[in-house]
């Protein structure tokens, strides 16, 4: 089965729209972002010029991703302070865009409270301190992807031994788009390619918005990587082949218990990673841990429209694929025991979710802001 990886040519190149940009313009500054929901069609560039534009980015997930939402939060906390708007009501309207991914909250928390801490000194300074906040959180995400790549490389060489290669199942987009660096996941995976370690990645399509199909195929292309796309309930079947040698998914929220929320549909995989005795890796910073989440049934899931499911936006533009006034369930997360998780791969190192005590403790030493 090994023949039916796609060999991509490598395409280097970088995005052609950066992911998220803060730029000034002569009508004032803006945030500008790579349009996700226009992928891999085409590379445009969305341009927010307030809070309400970059809310509604958010809620079409034209950015997405729980690393690159916290950063794309705490920029527009930057941008309401720039265009001398009222802060502590575009925080709010931000961090409620969506409810799932705690790094959301965290960037627009790091920058109101830089904001805050500055408002005496005039509001220049303070909307100078909330951008300084942005940038930093943007940086510090870059460096947490480079030592997240490390560490998770390090675990798979040690989890999976043999010397043929890592064979390796990942579900919606965790790379370049999510992050201010590669990535959380697939970082991992971009740095087994590059060990010359990587023998397949296997990329489940992830219904209804096509986040694997769309998104993470793509970067696997450009970056030349051995993949192959699935729908995702032909997951089962990999297993029983014995095509898997790992899954690496991310994750949108982290409970104090070890629980992780992510993309519906990394909870099957977990069952099934379980009984087939595959390790099951989570890839996330630690600003994606909340130690104010006790436990899975505390993590607040977004449901999204049914007709996300009815009408799938990314399958050939306006297709209905069931009957007019058909309901749809449409949770856009769902959540993982800590039993199902074999490790939790921070930047500070590898956790096992099983010791939730020493996952809240790693929190309370690596944050500054507290989301409760
Ligand atoms: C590093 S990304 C981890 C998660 O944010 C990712 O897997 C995911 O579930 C994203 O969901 P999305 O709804 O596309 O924002």
């Amino acid at each position: 089965m090994a023949d039916q990886y796609a060999h991509d040519e490598a395409r280097d190149e970088p995005f052609r729209t950066p992911v998220i940009r803060w730029e000034e313009s002569p009508g004032g500054p803006v945030l500008t972002l790579l349009d996700q929901t226009r992928l891999p069609a085409e590379e445009v560039r969305l341009v927010c010029a307030d809070v309400p534009a970059l809310v509604r980015a958010i809620q079409t997930l034209a950015v997405r991703g729980a690393p690159l939402l916290g950063i794309a939060g705490a920029y527009g906390v930057a941008l309401a302070a720039a265009r001398g708007r009222d802060v502590e009501e575009a925080a709010v309207l931000l961090e409620r865009s969506r409810p799932t991914a705690v790094n959301l909250a965290y960037g627009v928390r790091l920058a109101a409270d830089a904001w805050r801490a500055a408002a005496g000194k005039g509001a220049e300074r303070a909307a100078g301190a909330a951008l300084t906040a942005a940038r930093e959180l943007h940086r510090r995400d870059a460096e947490a992807s480079s030592a997240m790549a490390g560490h998770g490389l390090a675990l798979l060489d040690e989890l999976l031994p043999g010397g043929g290669g890592h064979r390796i199942l990942t579900h919606c987009n965790t790379g370049a788009l999510v992050s201010g660096g590669e990535g959380t996941a697939f970082a991992v995976a971009l740095a087994a390619h590059r060990a010359g370690r990587l023998r397949g990645l296997w990329v489940d399509e992830t219904r209804p918005l096509l986040q694997g199909a769309r998104l993470t195929a793509y970067e696997a292309a450009r970056n030349g990587l051995p993949y192959t796309l699935l729908t995702d309930n032909a997951a089962g079947s990999l297993f029983t082949a014995g095509e898997v040698d790992a899954v690496l998914i991310g994750a949108d929220r982290i409970a104090a218990d070890g629980s992780v929320a992510n993309k519906v549909g990394s909870y099957p995989l977990a069952v099934l990673a379980k009984y087939h005795r595959v390790p099951f890796v989570v890839v996330a910073p630690t600003t994606t841990i909340d130690p104010g989440t006790a436990d899975g049934a505390s993590i607040v899931v977004e449901q999204r429209p049914g007709r996300e499911v009815t009408e799938p936006p990314g399958v050939g533009g306006g297709l209905v694929v069931a009957p007019p006034g058909t309901r749809a369930y449409n949770p856009a997360f769902d959540v993982t025991p800590p039993e199902l998780v074999t490790a939790i791969v921070t930047e500070e190192g590898v956790l096992s979710p099983v010791t939730g005590g020493g996952i809240a403790a790693l929190c309370a030493r690596s944050r500054q802001v507290t989301i409760s």
